[in-house]
This record gives structure tokens, sequence and C-alpha cells, in this order.
């Protein structure tokens, strides 16, 4: 008589099906105590390779949206390859920010301790929003006070990093608020303001399809708080250099 067990041992697979990448990236996510909302970037936890991992899990399962949306991919030449270019759009492209890393930033210290409020922008916003995943497209503006001890960091930089922090599924509110931090943390000036208004595709395109309404807000931090004469400055600074 055959022994159950042995037959066992030998059709037994060597190990379970292989878990998804999605959910060994999220145990780690849970292990560091790391929120991973839409809008948090999670690149400190990722190892070689499996962004690429991603990306093929997340086209295997966009191909289950296109199915589930019954959408016959095998005979419609134009859907085919959707489900890939999709995971490549979001992982790669318009959600990057949650992947990659921060730019470089290179800093000078302030030699000359400039102190005279200085403005960037418009810096052109893509982004998507957290509700819908439709598309934000909107500009900011960064106003900058620095002192002697703030760090300086190239102009192309405040761009770098604005793409970093919109690259993700957003809200508008938390979005500067995020952009802020990241800005003051680095800068370490006396006052930071952000100005962003967009355009949110969300009612544009669908729900209410109102094609006029732009969200504008701010964030003002130091100076800009407290100075009414400098954030009024800002503002109107941020004006004249809006068209
Ligand atoms: N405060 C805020 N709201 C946003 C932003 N982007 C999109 N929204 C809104 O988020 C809301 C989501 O509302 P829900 O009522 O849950 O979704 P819905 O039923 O699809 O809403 P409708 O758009 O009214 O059809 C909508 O009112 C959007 O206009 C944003 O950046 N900030």
């Amino acid at each position: 008589m055959l022994d159950r067990s042995m037959v066992d041992a030998k059709t037994r697979p060597e190990a379970g099906p292989a878990m998804p990448v999605s959910e060994s990236i999220r145990a780690r996510l849970v292990e560091s105590g790391q929120r991973f909302h839409a809008n948090d970037n999670i690149s400190a936890v990722l190892r070689e390779g499996e962004l690429e991992a991603l990306r093929r899990e997340v086209a295997e399962r966009m191909q289950g949206v296109l199915s589930a949306l019954v959408i016959d991919t095998a005979a419609d030449h134009n859907t085919a390859e959707t489900a890939k270019r999709v995971a490549k759009m979001f992982v790669d492209e318009v959600f990057a920010g949650r992947y990659r890393p921060a730019p470089e930033l290179t800093t000078f210290p302030n030699v000359s301790h400039l102190n005279e409020l200085m403005i960037v922008g418009p810096i052109t916003v893509r982004s998507a929003c957290s509700h819908h995943l439709c598309p934000i497209m909107g500009r900011v503006w960064i106003g900058v006070l620095p002192n002697a001890s703030s760090e300086l960091i190239g102009l192309s930089k405040y761009a770098r990093l604005t793409d970093w922090i919109m690259s993700r599924p957003q809200i508008q509110e938390e979005a500067v608020v995020m952009l802020a931090d990241e800005l003051e943390a680095r800068i370490r000036p006396d006052g930071l303001a952000v100005v962003m208004e967009a355009d949110h595709f969300c009612m544009h395109w669908r729900g209410i399809k109102d094609d006029q309404s732009v969200m504008t807000n701010s964030v003002m931090r130091g100076a800009f708080q407290t100075k009414s004469d400098l954030r009024r400055e800002f503002l109107s600074l941020r004006r004249t250099a809006r068209d």
C-alpha cells in the first residue's frame, strides 16, 4: 500500500504561490509603522527589482478591471496593451512621486545673507485627485524669505520638488502643506508661502461638469503669517507674474 505522506511529499510544490509584491511591501510598511496613504512616498521600503514587479502586478490587476468593464481586450486591438500602458503610467509617470525618492537638491549657503522676498512661479502642476484619480492641472507659486543661516536651493529644484509632491494622488489642501513642509525643512527660511490654483477634472469631465471653477489655496508660514505687508507683497507680485 502506498504511503500517503510520501505521495504528498513528491507532488507538493517546493513553495506555496508567491506572495504579490504589493503585499510584501505593505507588510514592511505596517511593520515599520509608516503611513501609506495615496499621497505618501513609500520609496524608503522598496527593494531592488520591486518596482518592476509592482508594474507587472498592477498590469495584471488592471487587466481584471478591463475585463470587469466587459471590454474584449483579446479582440480589440486598441485595448490589447492598455493594462500594461496604464500600469506603466501609474507607477513610472503620474504617480512616480510615491515610488521614487526625493530629487537630489543641492543647497548653497546664503553667503550674501539675502533676506529679501523671492518668488518662484508659476510652476506647472500635474497631479490627480485621490477621490476619482482624475487629473488636476494647475500652477504653484512659492515665496521665500531667507535669513542669514538659510540654505539656498537652485531655481529648478523648486519645480523638481513640486513635481515629486504632485505626482501622486492628492487633494489640493494636503498637497500645498506637503510642499511647504519639504521646502521649509530644506531651506529653513524666516518665512515661506505656497499658493496653488488648479483645475480639477473630476469637476470638469464628470460629476457636476463645471468647466469654469478653479480651486485656489495657500499656506503661509513664519514671517508670511505674522507680517501682513510681506504677505500682501507676495500676493500682489504673484498676480503680476501670473499671465
Ligand atoms: N476639498 C477637495 N475636494 C476635492 C479635491 N479634488 C476633488 N475633490 C472633490 O472631492 C469630492 C468627492 O466627493 P464624493 O461625494 O465622495 O464623490 P462623488 O459622488 O463622485 O461626487 P461628485 O463629484 O459631486 O459627483 C468631489 O466633490 C470632488 O469635487 C481636492 O483637491 N480638494
